[in-house]
């Protein structure tokens, strides 16, 4: 049995000040604790992908929650799947970009050929705060000579707008506009 958006929505567990002062820390790990749910957060992101058509070769997954389903939703799309790793974690050569997040600054990096000129890229991650963290992988997409098609996450916290930062259109299953 497939559980609502609403079931799944209701276990993601929020947390005050984490992990800095004014934060307002959205867990996502404990739909991981069911999995039913697990399961049914798949099923709702492929069924949207297929009712739009979204063709995909590649999903990109970002380091490090965005690997939790990264690897899934690319078999079910029969598409390869790229990690987005942080700086210092992949062999050489890769291109490297630096971002700005809700909570701190980092480097993303990815292999200069994992992706083929002219493929079609979905970029996965569990949340979308800001938008830096997916801004950035399409930017390395870019220098890879991929085209972003689709940018796809569990959590949008709309109030801080990260999705007009981004060179493709969003999905998102669950929004916070506070
Ligand atoms: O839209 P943004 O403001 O860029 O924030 C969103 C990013 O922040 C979190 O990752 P984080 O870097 O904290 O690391 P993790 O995935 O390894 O937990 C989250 O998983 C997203 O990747
Ligand atoms: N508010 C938030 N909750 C969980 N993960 C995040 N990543 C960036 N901002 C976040
Ligand atoms: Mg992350």
């Amino acid at each position: 049995m497939t559980l609502t958006l609403a079931e799944i929505k209701n276990k993601i567990r929020p947390t005050a000040d984490f992990p800095k002062k004014g934060i307002l820390f959205q867990d996502i790990f404990p739909i991981f604790e069911d999995p039913k749910a697990t399961e049914s957060l798949v099923e709702h992101i492929i069924n949207h992908l297929k009712e739009t058509g979204t063709k995909v070769d590649v999903v990109v997954g970002l380091d490090s929650r965005g690997f939790l389903l990264g690897p899934w939703l690319a078999n079910k799309l029969s598409a390869a799947f790229v990690p987005v790793r942080k700086a210092g974690k992949l062999p050489p050569p890769c291109h490297k970009v630096g971002y700005t997040k809700e909570y701190g600054t980092d480097y993303f990096e990815i292999s200069q050929t994992a992706i083929k000129p002219g493929q079609n890229v979905l970029v996965f991650d569990d949340l979308i705060a800001t938008g830096g963290s997916a801004k950035a992988a399409g930017e390395l997409i870019q220098l890879c000579g991929g085209k972003t098609v689709k940018y796809v996450f569990f959590v949008e916290l709309t109030f801080l707008k990260g999705k007009d930062a981004l060179d493709a259109p969003t999905f998102s299953l669950f929004q916070y506009d506070d």
